[in-house]
């Protein structure tokens, strides 16, 4: 496999590092007036200015010739054609037709998936009117009042992230989630729940993980335990790849709703995984978020790439994460129904590129994946922006802000609540940006010896992105802009960014180590540490 840093680009970037370094965004803004809007990018209603990247246009050019001797383009045309991108799972990687209009026609290995992914949605769709106007009943003739997901990873993050941000169209049932086999996840979400109201979605693209299937063993008990095992049926329904270990499991295949191995896990809130998001905003709402989705792939996919929204943005990942050190990203939304989306975007990057060999499993030399950490502002504000303003670290922000709020209210002065948020999240950036300097702080009156402490030395990067509001849409198209920027940065680091082989082993580890833990098997489990814990642990609970 090429090594990408022989490439010319990559070590003119190395080179060209210590010219960025020595120059700051006050600097860059002054030296040229026309930055803001030549750095500004539109792709589908995003506008997204990345002006305040600590990047000069020949960063750019090379970061843009970087992905061109990567094969960024290539590599995008192969994964949406269904080239088995995947290599180390020999898959394809075929997101991007969860959201193709059903007029579109894409055969791989001699079937048409469009047709599959439009025969699920509109059984979906059948499925959820029935939920949603009652005539869906449980075992006792009630119609559903609230709808519990259980899953877990892409099976929960994308459904628990999408319905709360779109809880402005939320009219269906009332939809909780369950993903964490701490039973106190389950206990909470049955909490005031009546079994007769009470609709269960088992969602697990495998069937076959710990978490999902333990809380919904644990679920079904709570319901036969109130209306007896005949009830199940109306109860429970699965969204699977697996019809046999559903039926094992006790829920009717004809209730189950399928996806393909196809579609990654933490890609999956608009495949079937997505039936709690439609339960709760409905089949016509839940086709606007895969329209959006699909502005954005085809932005990605036909966009010139000095005009590519995610190819821009991922490639500005790579130049922080690979060439200035940065370990992290943070994502703040300046919109509360927001508050998952950092949580999900920790699993897509995460998950996707937080890799150290290639995809021929050669060692990388150099450092891949980005931490992306996150809350909405302007909680965050009143948190860790200290750290970000004045800290040691270096870490790029995504501010994402909306020019329309769903419903607004006033202060005390009158004031749009939302235009106060709105006002903040500029403010923040600008900050970040061009901080104030000693002088400024000097000038306005302030003790000596406290200039330092009030310095703020600015210089510190931030994208922006605006979308008119928080709809159906703008989500679709938000998400499928963080995944086009993971898969153009795993493809400029050579890794294989749709497998996860490193979360195998700890599940492995977890189920040997049940035995000492739970008390059944002797506490023996190979290193000192664990063995003094676990004794410590049945010590401590046997004392309760
Ligand atoms: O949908 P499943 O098969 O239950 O898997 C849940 C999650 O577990 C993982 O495999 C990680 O353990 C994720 O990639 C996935 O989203």
């Amino acid at each position: 496999m090429n090594d990408v840093t022989r490439t010319a680009p990559w070590q003119q970037l190395s080179e060209h590092r210590a010219e960025v370094e020595s120059t700051t965004l006050r600097e860059l803004f002054a030296a040229d007036p026309e930055r803001a809007e030549s750095l500004t990018v539109s792709a589908g209603d995003l506008v997204i200015d990345y002006s305040k990247h600590r990047v000069t246009d020949r960063t750019l050019a090379l970061l843009l010739e970087l992905a061109r001797v990567a094969g960024v383009e290539r590599q995008r045309d192969r994964m949406v054609s269904g080239a088995h991108v995947n290599t180390s799972e020999d898959r394809a990687v075929l997101h991007t037709a969860l959201r193709l209009p059903a007029t579109a026609t894409l055969v791989v290995d001699g079937q048409d998936v469009v047709a599959d992914v439009h025969a699920v949605l509109t059984a979906m769709g059948e499925f959820t009117d029935r939920v949603r106007s009652g005539a869906w009943r449980g075992a006792s003739g009630q119609p559903i009042a609230t709808v519990v997901n259980i899953g877990i990873g892409g099976s929960d993050l994308g459904p628990v992230m999408v319905t709360r941000a779109l809880r402005g169209y939320h009219d269906g049932p009332a939809v909780r989630f369950v993903s964490n086999v701490d039973p106190a996840d389950l206990t909470a979400a049955l909490a005031g729940l009546d079994p007769a109201s009470t609709l269960f979605v088992v969602a697990s693209k495998t069937f076959s993980t710990l978490e999902t299937l333990s809380n919904a063993t644990a679920a079904r008990r709570w319901l036969v335990a109130a209306l007896g095992e005949e009830a199940v049926p109306a109860h429970f329904v699965a969204v699977s790849t697996h019809a046999g270990r559903v039926a094992e499991f006790g829920i009717d295949p004809a209730n189950m709703f399928g996806f393909w191995d196809w579609v990654g896990g933490r890609y999956s809130v608009d495949s079937a995984i997505g039936l709690a998001v439609m339960c709760a905003i409905g089949r016509e709402r839940f086709a606007e978020l895969l329209a959006g989705f699909h502005l954005l792939d085809e932005h990605f996919r036909t966009a010139p790439l000095e005009a590519n929204a995610p190819v821009l943005l991922g490639l500005l990942g790579v130049w922080y994460t690979s060439f200035l050190g940065a370990q992290s990203r943070v994502v703040l939304p300046y919109a509360n129904d927001l508050v998952r989306f950092p949580a999900y975007l920790q699993q897509l990057a995460m998950e996707s590129n937080g890799k150290s060999v290639r995809a021929d499993g050669s060692p990388v030399g150099y450092r891949t994946g980005e931490i992306f950490w996150g809350e909405p502002g302007t909680n965050g504000q009143h948190a860790f922006y200290q750290l970000l303003h004045q800290g040691t670290h270096l870490v790029p922000a995504d501010f994402i802000g909306f020019a329309r709020a769903g419903e607004d209210l006033v202060t005390a002065d009158g004031v749009s609540m939302h235009a106060v948020l709105m006002a903040n999240m500029f403010a923040q950036a600008q900050v970040l940006a061009f901080g104030r300097s000693a002088e400024q702080i000097r000038a306005e009156g302030t003790a000596e010896e406290l200039v330092a402490h009030k310095t703020m030395p600015g210089n510190r990067p931030s994208t922006t992105i605006l979308a008119p509001e928080l709809t159906p849409s703008t989500v679709g198209q938000l998400i499928a802009l963080y995944e086009h920027q993971v898969f153009v940065q795993g493809v400029v680091w050579g890794i294989d960014s749709f497998d996860q082989w490193g979360v195998e082993l700890g599940k492995v580890q977890a189920t040997q180590l049940q035995p000492a833990v739970s008390g059944t098997g002797p506490v023996s489990t190979g290193d000192g540490s664990t063995d003094a814990l676990i004794a410590t642990y049945r010590s401590m609970s046997k004392g309760a």
